[in-house]
């Protein structure tokens, strides 16, 4: 049952909630108290709340499935009821240092009170699943107070209640880095199947995924040849590699998620990320059992694996510049205790005029990621940073601007330096 709560920003002030004006540096982050604030005069209030009305909006549903829905929908409402000048930021409020304390939302400013404004904001306050707070002047010199808002009667907005608005320095970690453990990468089987499982209801085609991957066979760990895994950036080289390797080692190539899931890629790539990432997870452990089985007569090459998901997962879902992401040695970096673990992982990197040239010479479609790999260097330098601080079997960079050839010479020393498992290759 989902449970009204008003001004859930305010209902402890422990809490912290980060505005992000702009994805590629830092949010401003405030802290609320009871009463007006007495100091606190920051430009960034001004800057911030001080454009005709704000609003702050947060999706608060217990169902993790009908949250991450209603936040895709909301933004949506957002953009097309409040009219093209509005800007709507980003917004997340968190307890700092507490893993799982994040509720994402957006925070609205430049709100003209127009009828269709006014018709649009009392439209979103009478859904009860919905925390609707606005920001008005607290005194005369630059102080803000959050006002939650209900219905009322009439259908207009009543506040209810008045915290102050305090600016707080910057907490240790972006609260992006709060919310990837089983959200945006899974760690262990179960959580991923039960994402999928509680989607089926509103998702049709995550029945069919679940049939395919309840259909996988076990995997098996006995004695097996080497399991080699190549990853990197789209267009670093890897569909290229992989089937050389296929050939001078005599294997088996597999990539990931595997071709029995691919009828239902294009839709979860469509979907909210918790979806598309718990699609993804279960890719790999139907590729790790094809892996098992394929291993016990010949090597495995794979192209793209748990890294991928993980690097893509955490660089998508940490927001601003690249020193946001987790610190190296952080949990979110290791490999699932239940997931099938290769005996080597290469990391491809090229510079990105070298990507761009291959891109261009590659042609084909692009994934909505890839798409946004392209659009956005930052986005990329944070999936590749998040790539090279796996741990546990970590990434050994490979440099693939050399031509094809030299490439595959290259990681055949590599492998033949790095790779002591039974078996020939
Ligand atoms: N394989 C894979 N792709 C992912 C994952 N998460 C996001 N993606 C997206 O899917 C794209 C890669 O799709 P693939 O079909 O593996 O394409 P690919 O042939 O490896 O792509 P190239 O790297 O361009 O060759 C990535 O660039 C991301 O946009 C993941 O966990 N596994
Ligand atoms: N070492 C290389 N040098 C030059 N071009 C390459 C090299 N490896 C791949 N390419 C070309 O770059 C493009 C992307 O390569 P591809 O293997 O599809 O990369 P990925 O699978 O990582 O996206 C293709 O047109 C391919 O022919």
């Amino acid at each position: 049952m989902s449970r009204r709560v008003l001004g859930c920003l305010g209902q402890c002030s422990s809490r912290v909630f980060a505005i992000e004006t702009d994805p590629k540096v830092d949010p401003v982050y405030f802290s609320l108290i009871k009463n007006p604030p007495t100091d606190a005069e920051m430009p960034a209030f001004q800057e911030i709340f001080g454009r005709e009305k704000s609003y702050s909006f947060q999706v608060c549903v217990e169902d993790r499935i009908q949250r991450a829905l209603l936040h895709d929908d909301l933004r949506h409402q957002l953009i097309s009821g409040f009219g093209g000048d509005v800007k709507v930021f980003e917004m997340s409020s968190f307890r700092p240092n507490a893993q799982n304390s994040l509720v994402k939302g957006f925070f609205v400013n430049g709100v003209c009170g127009t009828p269709e404004t006014d018709q649009t904001l009392s439209k979103l306050l009478q859904s009860n699943r919905l925390a609707v707070c606005t920001y008005v002047p607290g005194d005369a010199v630059g102080r803000w107070c959050q006002e939650p808002l209900r219905p009322a009667k009439d259908g207009a907005a009543a506040a209810a209640g008045r915290y102050g608005v305090v600016p707080v320095p910057s907490p240790d970690h972006h609260p992006s880095a709060l919310d990837i453990i089983n959200s945006s990468v899974f760690y262990n089987f179960i959580e991923a199947h039960n994402v999928m499982a509680e989607c089926a209801h509103v998702i049709t085609e995550a029945k069919h995924v679940l049939q395919r991957v309840d259909q996988t066979l076990p995997m098996r760990t006995t004695d097996r040849f080497p399991v080699i895994v190549i990853e990197g950036l789209d267009a670093t080289g890897k569909t290229t590699l992989t089937e050389s390797l296929k050939q001078s080692l005599g294997g088996v190539l597999l990539r990931s998620p595997p071709p029995c899931l691919s009828p239902w890629r294009a839709c979860f790539d469509a979907k909210p990320a918790l979806f598309r990432r718990a699609f993804y997870a279960l890719g790999n452990y139907v590729t790790a059992a094809h892996i098992s089985a394929e291993s016990a007569r010949a090597p495995v090459i794979v192209d793209r694996y748990w890294h991928s998901t993980a690097a893509y997962g955490i660089g998508t879902s940490v927001s601003g510049k690249v020193g946001n992401l987790p610190p190296r040695g952080s949990e979110v970096y290791r490999w699932p205790g239940d997931l099938l673990r290769p005996d080597l992982v290469l990391l491809l990197t090229v510079s990105p005029e070298e990507r761009l040239r291959r891109i261009r010479g590659r042609g084909g479609e692009k994934t909505r990621e890839e798409v946004e790999l392209e659009a956005n260097q930052l986005f990329r330098s944070k999936v590749e940073e998040a790539y090279r601080r796996m741990e546990d079997p970590a990434c050994v960079v490979v440099d693939a601007s050399p031509s094809a050839a030299e490439v595959l010479q290259q990681v055949l020393l590599v492998i033949k330096e790095k790779v002591h498992v039974q078996g020939s290759l």
